[in-house]
């Protein structure tokens, strides 16, 4: 049996307790969790918290977050224990050797684990049983999965691990890699939309109500968070690549860059449609689309993130919703190995989170 606490549950970590709910999942235990405000464990037995009533519970709840105290507890659990954060802070992501030092696996959509600090990420991949040299000792490996940190739920992470692990040369990565941006282009921009459809900012509003944004919208425009999944995969594939380094072309308009809060920003946008329309009408007359584009490039070290334009036979100019498209150009696949699907919402990152939970459980327990 494999405890499971959660810190953060919002959008993807209530879908998460859904899932375990919806399927019984019969070795995963969810025995804490926690926001920032409140949290619940259960008691020294272990017990399963309920996954019906768990919201009033945490509401309700007099004990107040303690992430120490959130650690140590499954840290000191009898069997093998995953801490899975589901929330978008950095803070929590500093975390993690700590836990993997406790013996406490980490499972996470989280990006700023391992995008942000180099130094940060060589720790979390040196104290993993999975990621790096650190030597397996059974149940007792912390293992760390973030699968859900690129393409959501599609298996990218877990492919370039295995492309790399069997002697694979990777020598470039590109593709969509933003579900909100892949969703607000593929509607925004399209060679058949008539004059008069969406508005950007009416499109930036459904996707973030669709669960596709970032907590932060502006995180998705800016492109930090093409930019962090460029780093992941490039990370992954041998480069050392920093964020603070990569080329990032940010999209939002220079007056939008620095409003204080979310709300305030997405209040503005309708304000800088014209320019977003201008832009599309400037592609549309060369006959192409725009799409916002990461690259990976192994070989040639012009990696970085970008808003392109592309011909409608380009297959970037026909995908759908939010669907991300991710080619792996390597000395296996030298025309290409394409991974494509649904890229961003609750249901899609859940899912990879859960795939990683299984993972951990199958390897810690051997089935
Ligand atoms: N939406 C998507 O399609 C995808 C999302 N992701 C990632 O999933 C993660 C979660 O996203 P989402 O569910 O939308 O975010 P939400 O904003 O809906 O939820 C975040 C949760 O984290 C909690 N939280 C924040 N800071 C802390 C803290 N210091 N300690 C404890 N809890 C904290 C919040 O608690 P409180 O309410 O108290 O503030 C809240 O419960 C993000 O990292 C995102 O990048 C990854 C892939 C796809
Ligand atoms: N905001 C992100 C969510 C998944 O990482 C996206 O739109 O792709």
């Amino acid at each position: 049996m494999v405890n499971i606490g959660i810190v953060g549950v919002g959008l993807v970590g209530s879908e998460l307790l859904a899932q375990l709910h919806a399927t019984s999942a019969k070795r995963l235990k969810v025995v804490g969790l926690t926001n920032s405000r409140n949290m619940v464990v259960s008691d020294t037995e272990y017990k399963s918290l309920s996954l019906t009533q768990w919201k009033q519970e945490l509401e309700n709840s007099s004990v107040a977050a303690d992430l120490g105290v959130f650690a140590k507890y499954l840290a000191d659990a009898p069997d093998h224990s995953v801490i899975v954060d589901c929330t978008a802070s950095d803070a929590v992501s500093q975390l993690y050797p700590a836990w993997l030092k406790a013996g406490v696996s980490v499972v996470t959509p989280n990006k700023k684990g391992f995008s942000g600090s180099l130094d940060l990420y060589k720790e979390i991949v040196a104290l993993a049983a999975n990621l790096g040299p650190a030597p397996v000792d059974g149940a007792k490996s912390p293992l760390a999965y973030h699968e859900s940190t690129v393409g959501a739920g599609l298996p990218v992470l877990s492919t370039l691990t295995d492309l790399v692990k069997t002697g694979d040369e990777i020598e470039k990565i590109e593709g969509i890699f933003s579900g909100t941006l892949s969703y607000l282009f593929n509607n925004f921009s399209s060679l058949s939309s008539s004059e008069g459809s969406q508005s950007f900012s009416e499109i930036v509003k459904v996707a973030k109500e669709l669960g596709y944004t970032e907590p932060d919208p502006r995180d998705d425009l800016n492109g930090m968070d093409v930019a962090r999944k460029v780093t992941i995969c490039g990370r992954l594939a041998g480069l050392d690549l920093d964020l603070s380094t990569l080329p990032v072309e940010n999209i939002v308009p220079g007056p939008l860059q620095s409003v204080a809060s979310a709300d305030e920003f997405m209040a503005k946008l309708p304000e800088f449609d014209d320019h977003f329309k201008q832009l599309n009408e400037g592609a549309k007359k060369e006959g192409q689309v725009l799409r916002y584009v990461g690259l990976v490039d192994v070989k040639g070290g012009q990696s970085g993130v970008k808003l392109l334009k592309y011909p409608a036979s380009h297959p970037f100019a026909s995908l759908q919703g939010s669907d991300n498209i991710i080619k792996f150009t390597t000395k296996y696949f030298p025309n290409g190995l394409i991974i494509q699907g649904a890229g961003a919402g609750a249901a899609v990152t859940s899912f990879g989170i859960y795939s990683d939970l299984l993972k951990v459980q199958e390897r810690v327990e051997g089935f």
